[in-house]
């Protein structure tokens, strides 16, 4: 097993049997430490449709050529400026996308050009006078235009790297990486043998600390750039270190895996005689950078009782894919082809679902729900939650209540000179009403909006399982609490509308999806004007380009700013910025 010192460089040229290409692609990564997948992407149509020859070549690192092999075919539709098809170049990264990437940079028109070397590993001088490269550089975005951006995963920063070109975009280049020529002191060895292969983590290959650290400059990065007034330098952009728990694998409590259509083969024997089997490729996520699926017998980031019942109904599949159980079309009828292997007629295969539930509370045993329509409860902190298990609750029962507590600590600061802390909470998206209901004791009155009428009818529900009277939920986009709010049935508040409530006592909870508010919606809250904004996000850019508006708009200062490792090993990250009004406003009518 090779180790992180050992550099191997691992070509491999797969045009395997189906049913092991998978398992060729978990052994390659694993053996030479090598990203394969991407090569495989891009380079997929000749993957599929190429004969059934499997070719393996390993060189050391040591020596800057490979000793490959076949010869490689360009794909038709790659555009051959600034770089050739698997074109090998050497870059030190020196920042990560929001997807994960490493962005390396390369000068083109300078005469300090970076080694770079052809596929054939022969010397390769970048064409400096080339009018494709100009143009490429001119619809660039970056700072300095002689810079051309190349884009490859798997990397940390300050690492430098040797990778093989696989596209050229308009003003950037995507590669795979091929070696790691100085390693981060932040590499550490992957859990997972499908790390680099499976889309489902990108940060396997950091240790927790930098993933964190990255995080939080990641946070920071987006809120700078979008140039905030009075927000403009790092250090008036102060964001906390990224907070999150021990437990950075085994704790997802949820798990949404794939399985296509089985393959059918039709077998013809001596006399004639045909026979079909069935094969279940693939029981998975998607690969990162395609739309195909990788088995996945297990994953280390979900918890074990998932890991169990999905190893169980992965046999199950198995088993009933053999027996040709899998495969019916909504006609009945199955696509026969003689000979030959197609996908079994008009079945598409199916997402599982995996949501574990808190505990049995007779037995003490873990619950796990495969049912989108069953009901199922999660406590967080003291208060339960019910709801179905198709809609939508945070995946990791660690980190939330540190959310939560977060929310509710912002939600409940006093107000700056009045000394006392709001007194009506407004909560936008609410879900099936997890803010509100667990900041609820702390305030006269709070009501949730939510688009998703079930979750909304569940966070009803769910103020009833709690014993909590203070609450009121509406099924409707967000706008609608401040174009037609709801009239208030809260006792003490019967007939009243939000509007009518003091705004300089209303903190307003955010907790939109990726996409963030619309603009429609923030020009609604500038004018409602609330004391405080607390607005939870699982998209950093989307809150900073809303962020920029709260503050240059609506006239509210930023008082925090706090992500949180939701999903350790993943590129994904939460964050949480308060906003208050810039004016203070003391005015309380108690
Ligand atoms: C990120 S979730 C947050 C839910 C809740 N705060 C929680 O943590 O459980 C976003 C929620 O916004 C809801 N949503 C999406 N668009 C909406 C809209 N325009 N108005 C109100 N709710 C919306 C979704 O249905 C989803 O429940």
């Amino acid at each position: 097993m090779a180790t992180r010192s050992q550099r191997y460089i691992l070509v491999v040229a797969i045009t395997a049997i189906m049913a092991s290409k998978q398992a060729i692609l978990a052994f390659c990564f694993q053996q030479g430490r090598i990203f394969q997948r991407h090569a495989h992407s891009h380079s997929r149509r000749s993957f599929w449709v190429s004969s059934s020859v499997l070719s393996v070549a390993v060189t050391s690192s040591s020596s800057s050529s490979s000793l490959s092999v076949e010869p490689i075919k360009t794909p038709a539709k790659f555009v051959p400026k600034p770089f050739d098809y698997h074109q090998l170049i050497d870059i030190q990264i020196d920042s990560l996308t929001n997807q994960g990437w490493g962005i390396g940079r390369v000068a083109l028109t300078t005469p300090d050009t970076p080694t770079t070397t052809t596929t054939d590993g022969t010397a390769k001088e970048v064409d400096n006078n080339d009018s494709n490269n100009t143009e490429h550089n001119n619809n660039s975005n970056m700072e300095d235009k002689r810079l051309w951006i190349i884009m490859v995963p798997h990397v940390i920063v300050g690492e430098t790297v040797r990778v093989r070109i696989f596209r050229n975009m308009k003003s950037y280049s995507e590669a795979d990486l091929v070696e790691v020529l100085q390693a981060s002191p932040d590499r550490v060895e992957p859990k997972c043998s499908l790390a680099g292969i499976c889309g489902g983590c990108q940060y396997q290959h950091m240790s927790i600390t930098a993933q964190r650290d990255w995080k939080q400059k990641h946070v920071q990065e987006v809120l700078l750039q979008q140039k905030i007034d009075g927000y403009e330098t790092s250090d008036k952009v102060q964001v906390l270190p990224t907070a999150g728990t021990d437990q950075i694998f085994e704790y997802r409590s949820k798990l949404t895996p794939h399985y296509q259509a089985p393959m059918e083969e039709t077998m013809e024997d001596e006399s004639g005689e045909t026979s079909t089997a069935y094969h279940l490729e693939a029981v998975g996520f998607q690969q990162s950078s395609n739309r195909r699926l990788v088995d996945v017998p297990e994953c280390p980031i979900a918890t074990p009782p998932i890991n169990k019942v999905y190893q169980q109904t992965r046999q199950q599949l198995h088993q009933r894919s053999q027996q040709g159980l899998l495969n019916a079309s909504p006609t009945g009828k199955k696509k026969r082809k003689r000979g030959g292997r197609s996908r079994s007629g008009g079945a598409l295969g199916a997402t599982l679902l995996f949501r574990q539930a808190d505990d049995d509370v007779e037995t003490g045993e873990a619950v796990v729900v495969t049912d989108h329509n069953q009901y199922m409860t999660t406590t967080v902190k003291d208060i339960q939650f019910r709801y179905q298990a198709g809609n939508f609750f945070q995946n990791n029962n660690y980190v939330l209540p540190l959310m939560v507590d977060a929310v509710v600590e912002a939600a409940t600061k006093p107000v700056s000179g009045a000394g006392m802390p709001p007194s009506y909470l407004i909560d936008c998206y609410c879900g099936s009403g997890l803010f509100a209901l667990s900041a609820a004791k702390h305030f006269k009155l709070c009501v949730g909006i939510e688009v998703n009428e079930k979750a909304a009818a569940e966070a009803s529900e769910n103020a009833k399982l709690n014993s909590i009277d203070n609450c009121q939920f509406v099924a409707a986009s967000a706008e609608a609490i401040f174009t037609s709010p709801p009239t208030l049935t809260i006792a003490g508040f019967e007939e009243l509308k939000v509007q009518d409530l003091d705004r300089q006592q209303t903190v307003v909870v955010l907790d939109p999806p990726r996409k963030g508010c619309s603009p429609e919606f923030l020009q609604q809250l500038y004018e409602y004007s609330p004391q405080r904004i607390v607005y939870m996000s699982c998209g950093p850019a989307t809150q900073a380009r809303d962020a920029k508006g709260i503050v240059e708009v609506g006239g509210y200062d930023i008082v925090s700013i706090q992500p949180f490792d939701l999903f350790p090993q993943t590129k994904h990250i939460e964050s949480l910025v308060v906003f208050e009004k810039r004016t203070p406003q003391f005015k309380i009518h108690l």
